[in-house]
């Protein structure tokens, strides 16, 4: 008989191991894109719209969406001082453009009075494209996820306007603008890895996400 485990490896107790547990923040914005790349790649996927659903998580996506609007559910929802408690506390967490103005120390352009969660000791510039071009898709160079290109969509996506002390540049377009940057167990990216079929990003997260996990 064969069994259809998901997983090969096995814990200690020769059971076969669970993937590491991400929570998807589904206040707002394309969660279920970044659930299913997360799912495919073997985690263990939570929507979290409460804070009681931080507990237990491994690591936590923000997604793409309107960073402003996702700043007031996260407030009325009482999620914003959780979830900066969790960043702080050293929780792995991608954002992906709206999800990368929210981890910015600093959001340029913001609408009056939008907060951002910080984390990331950058400073980020709102819909920076422009609404002439508001979409376009580009080839990235991305040494750090290997020798392959990243295509990456652009969707009304913040640009990286200064890169702090404590965060390093990952990714830049072709006039040096940066568009995806890491701190320690912070990544963003202005772009969106989740509706490409790019796994990389995802992947490369999973890292974070596992060695924290299983340090
Ligand atoms: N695709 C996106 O996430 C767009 C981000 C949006 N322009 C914002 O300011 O939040």
């Amino acid at each position: 008989m064969t069994t259809n485990l998901r997983s090969e490896s096995l814990d200690a107790g020769g059971r076969p191991s669970a993937g590491p547990r991400v929570g998807v923040l589904a206040l707002q914005g394309d969660f279920r894109e970044h659930a299913k790349v997360l799912a495919l790649l073997g985690a263990e996927v939570s929507l979290v719209r409460r804070p009681a659903e931080l507990a237990g998580i491994d690591g936590l996506v923000i997604p793409g969406g309107e960073s402003s609007v996702m700043d007031k559910l996260a407030r009325m929802f009482g999620l914003a001082e959780p979830l900066r408690a969790a960043i702080a506390g050293g929780l792995p967490v991608y954002g992906t453009c709206a999800g990368l103005i929210m981890l910015a120390d600093t959001v340029l352009d913001a609408i009056a009075g939008q907060e951002s969660l910080g984390g990331l000791d950058v400073v980020v510039r709102r819909n920076a494209f422009g609404s002439q071009n508001q979409s376009f898709e580009t080839d990235l160079a991305i040494p750090a996820l290997g020798d392959e290109p990243v295509h990456a969509v652009f969707i009304r996506g913040p640009v990286v306007e200064s890169v702090g002390a404590s965060a390093t540049a990952l990714a830049s377009l072709e006039d040096g603008r940066v568009v995806a940057v890491e701190q320690g167990n912070l990544l963003g990216t202005s772009f969106h890895p989740e509706i490409t079929g790019e796994h990389r990003f995802h992947e490369y997260f999973l890292g974070k996400v596992r060695s924290r996990a299983n340090p």
